[in-house]
This record gives C-alpha cells, structure tokens and sequence, in this order.
C-alpha cells in the first residue's frame, strides 16, 4: 500500500530525518510513537504529501507521490489520502454535513451522492443528529468525529492520523480509537497514526518507535 524509502529532511542544518524505511499493507494499522521532536510529525507529514524529503521515495500503490506537484498532487492528496488532526480544522462557519462533504465536492462528486454517503459516515461515527451544528455547537468529540467523518468521504485507501485523541477526554479518546479499528474492519482502510497514547499505540498492528530521526527495529 505504502513504501517509503530513505527519507531524510533538514530544517535548515537540522537533520530531523536520517534515512527512514516504512512500509505499510493494506488494511494494517500503525502507530509511530517516540520522544518529542524525534520527527514523528514530520514523517508522517512526508507520508501524507503535505511536506517533501530532501531525500528518498514515497510510493502509494503504483504511484511515486514524491514525484507528483502542482495539481495532480492535489487531487491525489484529495482522493486517496485522509487526515485527522488534533485539531480538527473544521470550517467554522458550515455545519458538520458541509464539513464533511466538502472534499467530495472538490473531487467533484456530486452534492446529493456526497449529503448520502456523509448521513451512513455520521451513522457509523454516532454524529447522525449532529449534522445541521456547526463546529461551534459541538462538544470536542463530536467535532473529532466529524473530522474522521471528512477524512473518510473520498473513501482513501490510507488516513494518516496526528494525535487525534489529543485534545479529546479518555472516554472520548477510547471511543475514536475502536472507531478506527471498526472503520479498518469495515472498510480496509490503512492508519497510520502518531500519538503519545501509550494504549493507542499499542492496540495497532504495529508499533514502529522514533528516535533521533530514525525507526527503531
Ligand atoms: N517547520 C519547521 N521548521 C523548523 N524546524 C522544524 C519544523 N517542523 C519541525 N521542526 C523541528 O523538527 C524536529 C522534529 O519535529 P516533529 O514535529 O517531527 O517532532 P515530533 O516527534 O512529532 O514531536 P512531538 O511529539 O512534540 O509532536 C523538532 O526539533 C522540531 O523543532
């Protein structure tokens, strides 16, 4: 599904990333824990498009992301790759449902087949009665749902996740995180997600640990 191969990246004369290899199946969650400023962040960053290496590959099925620029990375950020954040980045002026369906119009689907699919999304996500609020008028869980809920409308086939339990209580918290292994099991979506969560990390498939700009065996 992913493979990536030599990444490194400066900041200037920092070194945050000294030659990672990851590769990541199809329908595997993956947690990425490690010390602050190992380059979690950053990695997963470079994963999902929205950053470049000053060194190596990333490839998501056939296709050598690293490669892609302009509008085509665009649309293929916007049709393949989810993101969760700790903070949601919800528009605050359109409600949850616009959230949601707004990458689907920008792939340019249609707005009834996207008001549908986001109705059975926040069905799944338990959000179903919330969708006419706007993120003001939701509690901080609601609002991370909806969050997934949007990450999930172009049915990606890998969502990259950065501490999104974060900002959430633990019960809250734990809820997101089954929800994550329900929509794997339903859905076969790939996780890759970086968390301080001790428990997060290790209910994944697989754990990988940073240090120091490096993937620890
Ligand atoms: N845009 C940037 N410009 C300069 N330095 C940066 C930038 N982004 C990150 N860094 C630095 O790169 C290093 C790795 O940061 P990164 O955010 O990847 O760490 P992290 O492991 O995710 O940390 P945390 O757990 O605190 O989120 C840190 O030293 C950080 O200060």
């Amino acid at each position: 599904m992913l493979e990536a191969k030599g990444i490194e990246k400066y900041y200037g004369d920092l070194h945050v990333l000294k030659g990672v290899d990851v590769m990541i199946k199809s329908g595997e969650v993956v947690s990425i824990v490690g010390a602050s400023g190992a380059g979690k962040s950053t990695l997963l960053h470079i994963l999902g498009t929205l950053d470049n290496a000053d060194k190596g590959e990333v490839k998501v099925g056939d296709t050598v992301i690293s490669k892609l620029k302009g509008d085509k990375l665009a649309a293929f950020r916007n049709r393949e790759i989810g993101f969760i954040f700790q903070f949601h980045n919800l528009l605050p002026e359109f409600t949850a449902e616009e959230n949601i369906i707004i990458p689907g119009l920008i792939a340019g689907g249609q707005e009834y087949q996207l008001k549908e699919k986001a109705k059975s999304l926040a069905n799944i996500l338990g959000v179903e009665g919330r969708l006419e609020h706007k993120p003001s008028e939701l509690s901080g869980g609601e609002q991370q749902r909806v969050a997934v809920a949007r990450a999930l409308i172009n049915d990606p086939k890998i969502i990259f996740a950065d501490e999104p339990s974060g900002n959430l209580d633990s019960k809250s918290a734990e809820d997101l995180h089954q929800l994550f292994f329900r929509l794997r099991d339903e859905f076969g979506q790939s996780f890759v997600i970086v968390t301080h969560n001790q428990e997060l990390a290790q209910m994944a498939d697989r754990m990988l640990t940073m240090q120091d700009g490096k993937i620890l065996q």
